[in-house]
This record gives structure tokens, C-alpha cells and sequence, in this order.
């Protein structure tokens, strides 16, 4: 049996530069892994299928996971006719805007690399995960980077400064199509995202707290009033930076100062249902 950490990413900045032939959307991001991690364990299964047992009644366990998804197609590539059955313990809060189906089929892809001994490199696993989802490079090697094309292309960036990270998710669900099918490219702000790479290369957190960015912030609010609610509140009890991540509707807020972090979490608890206080991960997480 193996083990694989999952961990979730938020978005510090997230930009849109235009729509693509291909009906996705031109992105550049930036994207730091945080301590709040599902675990995927792996073990061969003898009837050559692909199971998934999930600790979540809201993940699908059928071809409609991310997980299976990555394990059916490294098997074909590969030219596997091994089954293997997966047992997901799910933390992260699904449907979030934290990638979380995104990481767990990414560490199916670490996993099964080590599993069937492929041999494949990061690189590899990252190219055959693309073809799943955009979100799923990055995932592949967690730790903090910039991504262009529709996600799938990354430079690694240094590790944010040390921080609390709280994560607010409000009881609703967003499809990230919809988030992106709402944005109006012409009146939309531009987050500072050169500003935010400067930020990290110079370990400056007042900088960081100040160049958070999400274009798709407007998209999703339009169609979720409480997400701004989330915001406003988060700011109130003492955020120093607060941002929706990804296509939401999960808020986050940075926090330099740890005697700070109760009072907020105690704060949103009264109205938000899942509220996590996390570190940053720093550097690549893997296994
Ligand atoms: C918004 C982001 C930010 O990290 O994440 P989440 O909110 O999902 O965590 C990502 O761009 C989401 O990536 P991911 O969830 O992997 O998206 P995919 O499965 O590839 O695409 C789902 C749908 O989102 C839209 N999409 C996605 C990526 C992109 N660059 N342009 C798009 O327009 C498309 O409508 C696509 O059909
Ligand atoms: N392993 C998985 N974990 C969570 N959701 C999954 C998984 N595989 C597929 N899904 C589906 O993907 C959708 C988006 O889930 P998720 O990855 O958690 O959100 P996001 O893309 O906002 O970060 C969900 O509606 C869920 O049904």
C-alpha cells in the first residue's frame, strides 16, 4: 500500500489575458500549495478495474472522479492491465475553488508512477495530467508557481513569506465554467502580478498582501452574494489581505501574527460553516 499527500492551492493572483480558440480561457496565475491535504492511499487490485472509496458522499467513485480519470489514462499509456483500488480520505472542500480534485489526481498519477515503477519523470506525469485538467500540472508538483497557456505551463517561484492562511468556504458549490462564462474581458481590473513575483522574490509579506488579484472574483460574486460577505467579514476581523481563490467560492485571508488567527476563525465560525486556519506549504510537498 501507498501513501500520497493531496494538498489544496489558492490563488494569489489570477488574470485572464483572453479567450482561446479552444473555448478556455488565456490565464496567468500564481498558485502556492497550503497544509490542508486529502490522502490518497493505493494498493493493486486483483480484478484489473480501477475502484475508488471515498470518505466524501459528494466525490463521485465512478469514471466521473478525477482519480480514475489519471489512473485510466497513465494505464493506457503505460499499457497497464493492472486494477488498483483507491481509498481517498477527502479534507478538502470539494467544488471550492482550492483544486482539490485537481491534487487528488495528481497524486494518482505520483502514486501509480511509483506503483507500476514507470519511471516517468515530474515533467511526464504533468503532460499526461494536462490532458485531464488545467489545474492538475501544478498539483503534480505543488510548492508555488506561475502558470500560463490555460494552467498547464509553470515556472517555479520561491515560497511565499511565512504566514496563517484561513480558508472560509460558504455552503455553496461553483462550477468553474460558469465562473469563467461570466467574465467580462473588457471592464475587468488586472491583479498586479509582476508586483506579486517581485513580492516573492524579495520575501516581502506587506507587498504580498497587497498585489492579491482575482479577475474571477466579480464573475462568481454576480452569481453568489455571499462570497463578498465572506470578504468583508474576513476583512473585519483582521485579515491583512483577503482574496476569493480560483472560481471560488472559498475566501482566504492572510495573516501574519498567530494571536490574530483565533479571533478570526472564532469571527467567521458564527456564519460560515468550514472555516480552516493553514500554513503555506513553502517548498514542494511531494509524498
Ligand atoms: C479557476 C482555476 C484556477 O486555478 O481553478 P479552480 O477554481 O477550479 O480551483 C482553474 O483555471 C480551473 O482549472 P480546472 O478546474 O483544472 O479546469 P478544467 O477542468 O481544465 O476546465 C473546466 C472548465 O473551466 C473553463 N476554463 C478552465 C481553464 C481555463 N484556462 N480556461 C477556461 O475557460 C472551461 O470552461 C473548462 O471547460
Ligand atoms: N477527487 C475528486 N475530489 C473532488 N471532486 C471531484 C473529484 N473528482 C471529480 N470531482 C468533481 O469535480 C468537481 C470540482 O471539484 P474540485 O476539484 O473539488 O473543485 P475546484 O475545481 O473548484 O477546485 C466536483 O463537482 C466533483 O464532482
Amino acid at each position: 500500500m501507498l501513501h500520497e499527500k493531496a494538498p489544496a492551492k489558492i490563488n494569489l493572483t489570477l488574470d485572464v489575458l483572453g479567450k482561446r480558440p479552444d473555448g478556455y480561457h488565456e490565464v496567468e496565475m500564481i498558485m502556492t500549495t497550503v497544509d490542508l491535504a486529502d490522502r490518497l492511499s493505493i494498493r493493486p487490485s486483483e480484478d484489473g478495474k480501477i475502484h475508488i472509496l471515498s470518505s466524501d458522499r459528494y466525490v463521485p467513485d465512478d469514471r466521473r472522479n478525477l482519480v480514475w480519470q489519471a489512473a485510466d489514462l497513465l494505464r493506457k499509456k503505460a499499457g497497464i492491465r493492472s486494477g488498483v483500488m483507491f481509498t481517498l480520505d477527502k479534507r478538502i472542500p470539494v467544488a471550492a475553488g482550492l483544486a482539490g480534485g485537481s491534487s487528488d489526481a495528481a497524486a494518482a498519477l505520483r502514486g501509480l508512477n511509483r506503483l507500476w515503477n514507470l519511471g516517468l519523470s515530474l515533467d511526464e506525469l504533468a503532460e499526461i495530467g494536462a490532458e485531464i485538467g488545467s489545474d492538475i500540472p501544478f498539483c503534480v508538483f505543488g510548492g508555488t508557481s506561475i502558470a500560463t497557456g490555460r494552467g498547464e505551463k509553470l515556472r517555479h517561484l520561491p515560497a511565499p513569506p511565512n504566514c496563517w492562511v484561513i480558508l472560509a468556504k460558504p455552503a455553496i458549490g461553483v462550477s468553474t465554467a460558469d465562473a469563467y462564462g461570466r467574465l467580462n474581458l473588457k471592464t475587468m481590473e488586472h491583479p498586479a502580478t509582476a508586483a506579486m513575483e517581485a513580492a516573492l522574490k524579495a520575501g516581502d509579506y506587506e507587498a504580498m498582501c497587497r498585489s492579491v488579484g482575482n479577475v474571477l472574483e466579480p464573475a462568481t460574486m454576480g452569481m453568489h452574494p455571499e462570497v463578498a460577505m465572506l470578504k468583508d467579514g474576513m476583512k473585519r476581523f483582521g485579515a491583512d489581505a483577503v482574496l476569493m481563490s480560483g472560481s471560488g467560492p472559498t475566501v482566504y485571508g492572510l495573516v501574519s501574527s498567530e494571536a490574530r488567527v483565533a479571533r478570526i476563525v472564532n469571527g467567521l465560525r458564527g456564519f460560515c460553516p468550514e472555516v480552516h486556519a493553514v500554513r503555506m506549504l513553502g517548498e514542494i510537498p511531494l509524498a
